[in-house]
């Protein structure tokens, strides 16, 4: 096994920078530097040495495996955040037996093989990495912590419950013992399917918050709309003047509304034109409305929306500060933001409230594949046609199927795609 190392922090200077080393050449590493290894686990103020040249003062942490976060031996070199010390350590380490660079992801892929954590924690951490808002991190903290792993063994438990149900009559077939199993695997099939389904609606739910509440601003050309983006984000994000069709592109915003990761797009204004560049921006807006999660439209007085609108989707009187209409919205003197704010926040914090544990699309797509297994058990269940071995074999379908999602069977694929979005030291 190699020898992996890394600067683990951001690169750059900083006030520390940290490069972890794991592996089984990771204590005798430090002999590079002229040094042994540290009592366990506590922290120790020791000089890199390269020969007779000091380094840099470091403090410096072992975790001898399997206690460490790889499950290996694991050295952490705490180092001032300079970028010629970490260069320098870098190239010392490289020039160690049996030691190499870390690819992205690889400690962590170490600490999965390890069993440290499952697939499902894996990208729990993935999103912690990646989290910018409130609801973000809630979110994937709870798939770090272990969350989805538990569910499945919960449903896992059942399922193999009943499979072992309907084993059990394949097994006494040719005895006396006219037990009728297949109510309580009904029952069993009937909760796991229920969960299941609740899972699967969560996880189409995390996935936005993971991604953002995508929102669109519509209406005419001079609407207000940019002055409505720009008042909202706090900057002129985007380019705002008396010419109708000042907009051409979507301009996209990300934000965090009270904690809730929301994008806004701002769209061409909506008009016939014959102008050739107008009408692309104005398909596009047309599109990327239809896709967003909920539609603003800032409405002249008079006017009618120029597209379908949705439940939830919020129409407004623009330029509230000429016409004096105290419903209205002026991204100008800032009337009705605070209102516009609270509403989009409690619409968007409404639909996350049915986050579950599942929050990937991959966790979704695994769960439906189980959801169909076990609607095909039902199927075969009511049927006294068919026999049980044939519906126990649908049940260890869906069991692959779950296990899949905390990694338990056929990983491989997917790691590549995972662990490729981690950074390396991570
Ligand atoms: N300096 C430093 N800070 C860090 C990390 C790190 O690797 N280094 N982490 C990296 O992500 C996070 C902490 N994660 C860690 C997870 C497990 C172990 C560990 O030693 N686990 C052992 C012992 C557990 C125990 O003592 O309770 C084990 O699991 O057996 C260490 C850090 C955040 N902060
Ligand atoms: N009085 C007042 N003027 C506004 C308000 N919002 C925008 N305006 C003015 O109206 C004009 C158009 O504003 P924009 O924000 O560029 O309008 P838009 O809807 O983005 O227009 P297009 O990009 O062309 O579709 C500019 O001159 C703004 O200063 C408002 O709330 N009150
Ligand atoms: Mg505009």
């Amino acid at each position: 096994m190699d020898t992996i190392f890394a600067l683990t922090s951001a690169p750059g200077r900083a006030g520390v920078s940290v490069i972890r080393i794991s592996g089984p050449g990771a204590f005798p590493a430090l002999s590079r530097f002229g040094l042994s290894a540290p009592e366990p686990r506590a922290a120790a103020l020791r000089l890199l040495r390269d020969g007779e040249d000091v380094v840099d003062q470091a403090l410096i942490l072992a975790f001898p495996g399997p206690a460490s976060f790889t499950g290996e031996d694991v050295v952490e070199l705490h180092l001032h955040g300079s970028p010629a010390i970490v260069t320098s350590v870098l190239r010392m380490l490289s020039e160690v037996e049996g030691g190499r660079m870390a690819e992205a992801g690889e400690f962590t892929r170490r600490a999965l093989e390890n069993g440290k954590m499952d697939l499902a924690q894996v990208e729990g951490l993935a999103d912690l990495i990646d989290s910018e808002t409130e609801a973000q991190r809630r979110q994937a903290q709870r798939v770090f912590s272990g969350k989805l792993g538990e569910v499945v063994q919960g449903w896992r438990h059942d399922l193999i419950r009943a499979a072992a149900l309907l084993e059990a009559v394949i097994d006494f077939a040719d005895e006396d013992v006219p037990v009728d199993v297949r109510p309580e695997v009904h029952e069993l099939l009937d909760g796991v399917a229920a969960s299941l389904e609740t899972q699967a609606r969560g996880a189409a739910v995390a996935e936005r918050v993971r991604q953002g509440f995508e929102v669109a601003i519509l209406g005419a050309p001079n609407a207000g709309k940019s002055t409505l983006l720009n008042a909202l984000a706090g900057r002129e994000a985007a380019i705002t003047s008396a010419v109708a069709g000042t907009t051409r592109d979507v301009i996209e915003v990300r934000m965090d509304l009270n904690g809730l990761p929301v994008t806004l797009l701002d769209t061409a204004g909506l008009r016939e034109t014959e102008d050739e560049v107008e009408s692309i921006g104005i398909a596009r807006a047309k599109a990327r409305a239809e896709e967003a999660d909920l539609r603003i439209y800032l409405l002249e007085p008079g006017e009618d929306p120029r597209i379908d609108l949705r439940e939830d989707d919020i129409v407004l009187q623009g330029k509230a500060d000429l016409t004096g209409d105290p419903e209205g919205i002026s991204g100008a003197t800032g009337q009705g933001i605070d209102r516009l704010v609270t509403r989009l926040t409690d619409v968007f914090s409404q639909r996350s409230a049915l986050v579950a544990t599942a929050t990937r699309e991959r966790h979704r797509v695994a769960i439906l594949r189980a959801l169909d297994d076990l609607a095909q058990a039902r199927v075969l269940l009511r049927d006294p046609a068919y026999s049980e071995d044939l519906i126990a074999e649908e049940l260890r379908s869906a069991i692959r199927a779950l296990d899949s999602l905390v990694g338990i069977v056929d990983v491989e694929t997917l790691l590549g795609e995972i662990f490729s979005s981690f950074c390396i030291g991570k």
